[in-house]
């Protein structure tokens, strides 16, 4: 029950005030215990990956359509995805959430879940997107990109990892890269062999694809928007000097636990960077630069509901303003790695478009085919941009948008 409770308290700001589950977990699932919070974690996302297909089971067995935000629709969703989704039993499924109603709405919730059950009703073997959202990738990307989205949340994501040198033990899986492993989805990463050791660490294929473009260690780099240092850890192994510069105390512990579990060197910056400048210009700069996060949607669910056009302008604009001062923290011929884990042209391939019409001294340094992993191929102008639908038969990967760029002089 405390769990149900915790996942409506979840959905609720997710769906009503545009929270993400990341951001409020800690406050909604106050006092739970942690099997209790996972559990609350998971029918959130589980129900946010379904939502319309949920909704479109529970119209069918009404006749006067319950508004989005009732408690009644939030409690049959939650009942729902138990039951169909979680293989949770039928009457537990029903049980957990009907306390979470009062009154008359309690009995509709009862009787439309009742009558569904009797129904057989079941989910399509792919999740609809929102119909926002599928308009807005279709008309970005393609509707072969919507249908392979659609089929990328049908599965849980495999877990990649990047390895800090090519002889570090590791466990077993499929390499898609050089120091890549991919492991099937749901293992439980700190049992994994390893781990204590600190050879290596999880990071998406899409996410290592940023360090990996700056190759070895050629002197000092700002990572900036650094943490929880998945790419702080790369840029350290690869052998370069990392400055690595983040606003948020709370992650950047987290990237100092990352360095201190894989024996790795960084220097931590607490900072805000439309605030701070760096001494003297780098060698190379990685800007890592908050986004939507549209394209983190397999894991991170929620973007699908609460990411709309007025935020990803929002995030543009912050990015431009990065850009503007990062661009500043190169030396001449120096190299600058532009990266957002965002499925918007408006924070990628337009946001550089933007950057370049600006800055006549900085020039795209095209990637080659043969730096990316086979299926991921480098787009004409030399930029990377990943999709759901490439390596979709080893798994998929994170959306991501990726410019090198050098500045002349
Ligand atoms: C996409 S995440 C970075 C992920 C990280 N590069 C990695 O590989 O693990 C974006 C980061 O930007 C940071 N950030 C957001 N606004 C910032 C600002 N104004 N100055 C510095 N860092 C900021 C956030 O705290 C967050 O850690």
């Amino acid at each position: 029950m405390p769990a149900r409770r915790a996942a409506l308290r979840l959905l609720d700001g997710v769906l009503r005030r545009g929270l993400a589950i990341e951001a409020q977990l800690d406050r909604a699932t106050q006092g739970l215990a942690p099997s209790d919070r996972g559990l609350a974690h998971a029918i959130a996302a589980e129900t946010l990956r379904w939502l319309p297909d949920l909704d479109l089971l529970i119209d069918s067995a009404t006749r006067n359509r319950i508004a989005d935000d009732a408690k009644a629709r939030m409690a049959l969703r939650i009942a729902l995805v138990q039951a169909l989704r979680l293989g949770t039993p039928q009457h537990a499924a029903i049980a957990t959430v009907l306390p979470l109603v009062e009154g008359g709405p309690r009995k509709l919730v009862h009787g439309v879940f009742g009558a569904l059950m009797r129904g057989q009703a079941a989910l399509p073997d792919m999740p609809g997107l929102p119909d926002l959202v599928a308009a807005r990738w279709a008309h970005q990307h393609g509707d072969a990109m919507v249908e392979a989205a659609r089929a990328a949340i049908a599965q849980p994501p495999p877990i990649d990892l990047s390895l800090a040198r090519a002889d570090v033990e590791a466990p077993e899986g499929i390499t898609l890269a050089e120091r890549h492993v991919r492991l099937p989805a749901g293992a439980s990463v700190p049992a994994l062999d390893g781990f204590a050791e600190g050879g290596w660490w999880v990071q998406d294929i899409a996410a290592s694809l940023p360090a990996r473009l700056l190759g070895p260690g050629a002197g000092h780099v700002l990572d900036l928007c650094a943490a929880p240092g998945g790419k702080t850890l790369q840029l350290a192994a690869a052998g370069w000097d990392v400055s690595a510069v983040d606003s948020s105390p709370a992650r950047l512990a987290m990237l100092a636990q990352n360095l201190e579990r894989t024996g790795l060197t960084a220097r931590t910056i607490t900072a805000d960077l439309l605030q701070w400048s760096p001494d003297a210009p780098a060698d190379a700069v990685l800007l890592d630069a908050p986004c939507s996060a549209t394209g983190i949607f397999r894991r991170h669910p929620d973007v699908l509901h609460r990411v709309r056009p007025a935020i990803v302008a929002e995030t543009a604009a912050t990015q431009a303003a990065m850009l503007a001062r990062a661009a500043d923290w190169v030396r001449p011929g120096g190299r600058l790695v532009y990266a957002v884990c965002s499925l918007e042209r408006a924070e990628g391939e337009e946001q550089l478009a933007r950057f370049l019409a600006a800055r006549s001294d900085y020039a795209i340094v095209p990637v080659e085919a043969d730096e990316l992993p086979d299926g991921i191929t480098p787009a004409p102008d030399g930029t990377v941009r990943t999709l759901p639908g490439m390596l979709e038969d080893a798994g998929g990967l994170d959306g991501f948008f990726i410019a090198r760029m050098r500045r002349l002089g």
